[in-house]
């Protein structure tokens, strides 16, 4: 962890380390910059460096976040982005992880074949990146870690280089580290994606399983298939009330409405009760998933995300389950380099690369100085017509105090995080030209094993 001494340029003096190169996002925690490293071991390599907002209020990051954000530096898998780096500013109190930096995300990808190309995407793609999605996801469940927003943006896919087209999980942990998407946001009136989530949570489950996970998956997997969000319900202000209508309305016009035979613990769910009355205002009967993402409903593609989407939790797959499912054992095969073409002779697609803006500096608002070298690749937007950074969704505040950030300081977060260190095999079944790799042991060792809210407790028998 650096600290937060400043230089006379008035950046942070762990920020020496780094060449910033440019803003290339925002998202709900705050901004998020493109930056290369200096040091002689792994000079040039990109990274991803996430500055987390300053709440005005700060009531502090809890000891429990302190852990996770100790747990996120542990997590080291093929198809989960690295946790390279942790920063703080101690003049603002500021939080800053450095992550490796990925090229591509789910997001960009889908909207190029959508927009631009005007193409579906080939079925190997989808294949190789679903698959390498739960690899990931099943080495998160297996060390108890919920991702709780997992969406187009969150799945990111490496650029050029030894991994190219390797998917890489991201921003996992940090719905615990900061707010639970579910909790109130009652300040700014954020807006937050919903079209992802588990039906369970918008009629007001009290707790995340990793079930809330495979239902994003599903929804991911048809909007591979078919480039459209699958429930496109409208976009809301977040409110301390999970329910949301349209989004449950979008739900079961596509899958039938949910019936206690088909999910028994349904009549616990506190809104099925309470709003039922605008519950059962449609009431529709007939299931045609199969229809709208244009698969047969003989198909293993349809089985899969069929089983997804299952409505009861308990019975939804896991992603272990998932992985050997008939899907991914049939041809085309999924691979590690999932952007490569499906067919000899295909052309290669070319995915755009992110657009940086170099007009904003490490504090998000004034210029930054323009004399910083550009990372070949990287579109620079900012001042250029028609350049942006993509804002996907509108920030808000976070709860990081001074007491809280001195804690985390004396957690001992000092030494550099495995820079450049080996990274984990994803035990993919089949690499294009690229010889297997080996599974590597799915399970971390928990420092701590007690009581971790989002990560459960040990039990005998547990639905993962
Ligand atoms: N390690 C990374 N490498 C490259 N780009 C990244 C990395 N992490 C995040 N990004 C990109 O930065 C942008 C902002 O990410 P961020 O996770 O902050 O927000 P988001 O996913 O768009 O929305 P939300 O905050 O609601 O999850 C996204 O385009 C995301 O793909």
């Amino acid at each position: 962890m650096g600290d937060g001494n400043r230089s006379n340029s008035n950046k942070p003096e762990w920020l020496l380390q780094y060449d910033l190169i440019g803003k290339i996002g925002e998202g709900t925690y705050g901004l998020v910059f493109l930056a290369r490293i200096k040091s002689p071991t792994n000079r040039g390599k990109s990274i991803a460096i996430k500055k987390f907002k300053q709440s005005k209020d700060g009531d502090g990051v809890s000891p429990t976040a302190i852990r996770e954000i100790m747990l996120l530096r542990e997590i080291t898998h093929e198809n989960v982005v690295k946790l390279v780096n942790v920063h703080i500013n101690h003049t603002d109190m500021s939080l800053y992880l450095a992550f490796d930096y990925a090229e591509h995300d789910l997001y960009e990808i889908i909207r190029h074949h959508r927009d631009k190309v005007n193409q579906s995407i080939n079925q190997y793609t989808v294949k190789s990146l679903l698959w390498q999605l739960l690899n990931g996801l099943n080495y998160l469940h297996s060390n108890w870690i919920i991702h709780r927003d997992l969406k187009p943006s969150n799945i990111l896919v490496m650029g050029d280089g030894e991994e190219h087209g390797v998917v890489k999980i991201a921003d996992f942990g940090l719905a615990r580290i900061y707010q639970a998407p579910l909790k109130p946001l009652s300040e700014n009136g954020v807006v937050v994606t919903i079209w992802y989530r588990a039906p369970e949570l918008l009629l007001g489950a009290k707790h995340y399983t990793s079930a809330v996970d495979m239902w994003a998956v599903g929804c991911i997997f048809a909007e591979l298939l078919t480039l459209k969000p699958l429930f496109q319900g409208a976009e809301v202000k977040a409110t301390p009330n999970p329910f949301q209508l349209d989004q449950l309305d979008k739900i079961f016009k596509v899958l039938g409405h949910p019936t206690l035979e088909k999910w028994p613990s349904l009549a616990n769910l506190p809104h099925w009760q309470q709003d039922s009355q605008h519950i059962q205002g449609h009431k529709y009967d007939n299931a045609n998933l199969y229809s709208v993402v244009h698969l047969s409903p003989k198909s293993p593609a349809y089985d899969l995300l069929s089983k997804m989407l299952e409505y009861d939790p308990r019975r939804r797959i896991t992603a272990a389950q998932a992985l050997e499912h008939e899907y991914f054992k049939m041809e085309p095969q999924p691979g590690r380099n999932a952007l490569v073409p499906c067919t000899p002779g295909e052309a290669f697609v070319n995915y755009p690369t992110r657009p940086v803006d170099t007009t904003t500096d490490f504090e998000g608002t004034t210029n930054m100085q323009q004399s910083q070298q550009v990372p070949s690749g990287a579109a620079i937007a900012g001042n250029m017509p028609g350049g942006h950074v993509s804002n996907r969704s509108v920030p808000r505040p976070m709860n990081v105090g001074m007491q809280r950030m001195h804690q985390l300081q004396a957690y001992n977060l000092t030494s550099q995080a495995g820079m450049g260190g080996g990274i984990n095999p994803g035990g993919i079944p089949m690499q294009r030209g690229v010889p297997q790799q080996a599974h590597q042991q799915q399970q971390l060792r928990r420092k701590d094993q007690m009581g971790m809210p989002g990560y459960p407790p040990q039990q005998k028998s547990r639905r993962m």
